[in-house]
C-alpha cells in the first residue's frame, strides 16, 4: 500500500507538482502547469509513472490557481495515480520571515501570516498562498504542510544575517538576511557529503536556476548565502538584478519619478539576464553569444564575474574550500558556465576535468581533475523529494 504525498511548488504563472511515495521515495507522477492567469491559453502536462504509464496534455484557459489545480486533479482522476490515497500535501512556501522556519502544519492562521509576509517575497508568496488555498479546498481532509525556502538559513551567524542599518529600525521592521532556495542548498550539500564520504566539508553550493543563489556550508551548517531580505539580492538571475548599489533606488525615484512599485518591478522582472541581453533563458543567451552578439557576451561576463566574486568571498569566510557544487537548471546543464567559473578559480587550486564537465548526465558526479584541490561537482537538485522527507518528519 503506497503512501503518496503531493508536493506543490506554485509560481505566479506556473505550478510544478510531484506525487512521491513517502516510504519507497518512488516518483509516482509529476507535472507542470504553465501560463496561469495570463489571459492566454494555459497548458497542463501530466506524467503518470506507475500503473497506466503515460503523458497527458491539456490546453485550457486557466483563470487562477484554483482552476489550474482543479484541472490537474481532473487529470489525476482520469489517468491516475489515485489522488484519494494521498496522505498529505507539501507546499513550497517561500518566505517564512521570522515566523516560520521548520515545516509547519498549515492552518487558517498560518495562511493569514503568510499573507502578511507577502511583501517580502512579492514574486513568490502570493502564488504560494493561492496554491495552498486551492489545494486545501480540493483536498480538505489531509494535512497540508508548508516547507520554507528560508529554513536552512534560519541559523546563519548574526554577523552574516545583520545589515549595517540602524539596529532599532532593523528590529522594528524585522529586516535581516533570510536567504532562499534553502531546501535545495541543504539537499545538495548533503548529497555532496554522501558522494565524498565526509560530513566535515567546507562547501559552496551554486543554485543557478531562474532564481539563483549561492551558499557557504560548513560541516552541514549554512554560514552565508547570497539572497537577503528578499529573493532579489545576490547573483544575476533570469529577470532579477541581484546586487546593485542601493543608491540606485532613490536615484531612479528622483530622476525618473519611478514609484517604489515600479522600481520593484523593474529590478525583479526586467533586469538580470533579460535586462542585459534580452533573454531570460541561458540557452538563448548561449545561442546569441555563438551568433556573435556582444551584448549577450557582456551579460554572461557579468553573470560569471558576480558568481566568482561570491565564491572567492565565501572561500575566505569558510577558511578553505573542499567542495564546489553546481545545481538547478543552469548549474546542472550549462557546461560552459561551469567551465568559465572554474577557469577563474585557479587561485584556489580548482582544476576542472573538461571532458567530465562536458558530459550530459542526470546523475550527481564529480567534474574536477584528480589533482584539483577542490572537488567540483554537478548535483541535480530535488527540492520535491527533500520536501516530502521534511513533511514526513513533521507528520511522524
Ligand atoms: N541545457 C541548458 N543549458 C543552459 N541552461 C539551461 C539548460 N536547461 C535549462 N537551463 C536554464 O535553467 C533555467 C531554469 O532553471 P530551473 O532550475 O528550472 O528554474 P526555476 O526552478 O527557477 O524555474 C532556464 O531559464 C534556463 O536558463
Ligand atoms: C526564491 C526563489 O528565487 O525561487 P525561484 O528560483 O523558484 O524563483
Ligand atoms: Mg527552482
Amino acid at each position: 500500500m503506497s503512501k503518496p504525498i503531493l508536493v506543490l511548488n506554485c509560481g505566479s504563472s506556473s505550478i510544478k507538482y510531484q506525487m512521491i511515495d513517502v516510504e519507497s521515495e518512488e516518483l509516482l507522477a509529476k507535472g507542470i502547469v504553465q501560463r496561469i492567469a495570463t489571459g492566454t491559453t494555459g497548458t497542463v502536462d501530466h506524467e503518470v509513472l506507475v500503473g497506466e504509464i503515460g503523458e497527458h496534455h491539456v490546453d485550457q484557459l486557466l483563470d487562477d490557481h484554483e482552476t489550474a489545480l482543479a484541472t490537474v486533479f481532473g487529470l489525476f482522476d482520469e489517468h491516475g495515480p489515485d489522488l484519494t490515497s494521498t496522505i498529505a500535501v507539501a507546499h513550497r512556501a517561500v518566505h517564512g520571515g521570522d515566523k516560520f522556519a521548520d515545516p509547519t502544519l498549515v492552518t487558517d492562521e498560518v495562511v493569514d501570516t503568510l499573507r502578511e509576509l507577502s511583501p517580502l517575497a512579492p514574486l513568490h508568496n502570493p502564488a504560494g498562498i493561492s496554491g495552498i488555498e486551492a489545494a486545501r479546498k480540493l483536498l480538505p481532509d489531509v494535512p497540508h504542510v508548508g516547507i520554507f525556502d528560508t529554513a536552512f538559513f534560519a541559523r546563519l551567524p548574526a554577523e552574516a544575517y545583520t545589515y549595517a542599518i540602524d539596529v532599532d529600525l532593523a528590529k522594528r521592521t524585522r529586516i535581516r538576511k533570510y536567504g532562499f532556495h534553502g531546501t535545495s542548498h541543504q539537499f545538495v550539500s548533503q548529497e555532496v557529503a554522501k558522494l565524498l564520504g565526509r560530513d566535515d566539508l567546507k562547501q559552496i553550493v551554486c543554485h543557478l536556476g531562474n532564481g539563483a543563489s549561492v551558499s557557504a556550508v560548513d560541516s552541514g551548517h549554512a554560514i552565508e548565502t547570497s539572497m537577503g531580505l528578499t529573493p532579489l539580492a545576490g547573483l544575476v538571475m533570469g529577470t532579477r538584478s541581484g546586487d546593485i548599489d542601493p543608491g540606485i533606488v532613490g536615484y531612479l525615484n528622483r530622476e525618473l519619478g519611478l514609484s517604489c512599485a515600479e522600481i520593484d518591478d523593474e529590478l525583479n522582472k526586467r533586469s538580470g539576464m533579460l535586462g542585459l541581453t534580452g533573454h531570460t533563458d541561458m540557452r538563448d543567451v548561449e545561442t546569441a553569444i555563438n551568433a556573435g552578439d556582444e551584448q549577450a557576451r557582456l551579460g554572461l561576463d557579468v553573470y560569471i564575474h558576480r558568481l566568482v566574486f561570491y565564491i572567492g568571498g565565501y572561500a575566505a569566510l569558510l577558511g578553505g574550500l573542499d567542495a564546489l557544487s553546481f545545481t538547478a537548471g543552469v548549474g546542472e546543464n550549462a557546461a560552459t558556465v561551469r567551465s568559465e567559473v572554474c577557469a577563474r578559480l585557479g587561485v584556489f587550486g580548482v582544476k576542472l576535468d573538461e571532458e567530465a564537465n562536458a558530459q550530459r548526465s542526470k546523475q550527481a558526479r564529480i567534474i574536477s581533475a584528480p589533482d584539483s584541490s577542490v572537488a567540483v561537482l554537478v548535483v541535480p537538485t530535488n527540492e520535491e523529494l527533500a520536501m516530502v522527507r521534511q513533511a514526513a518528519e513533521l507528520l511522524g
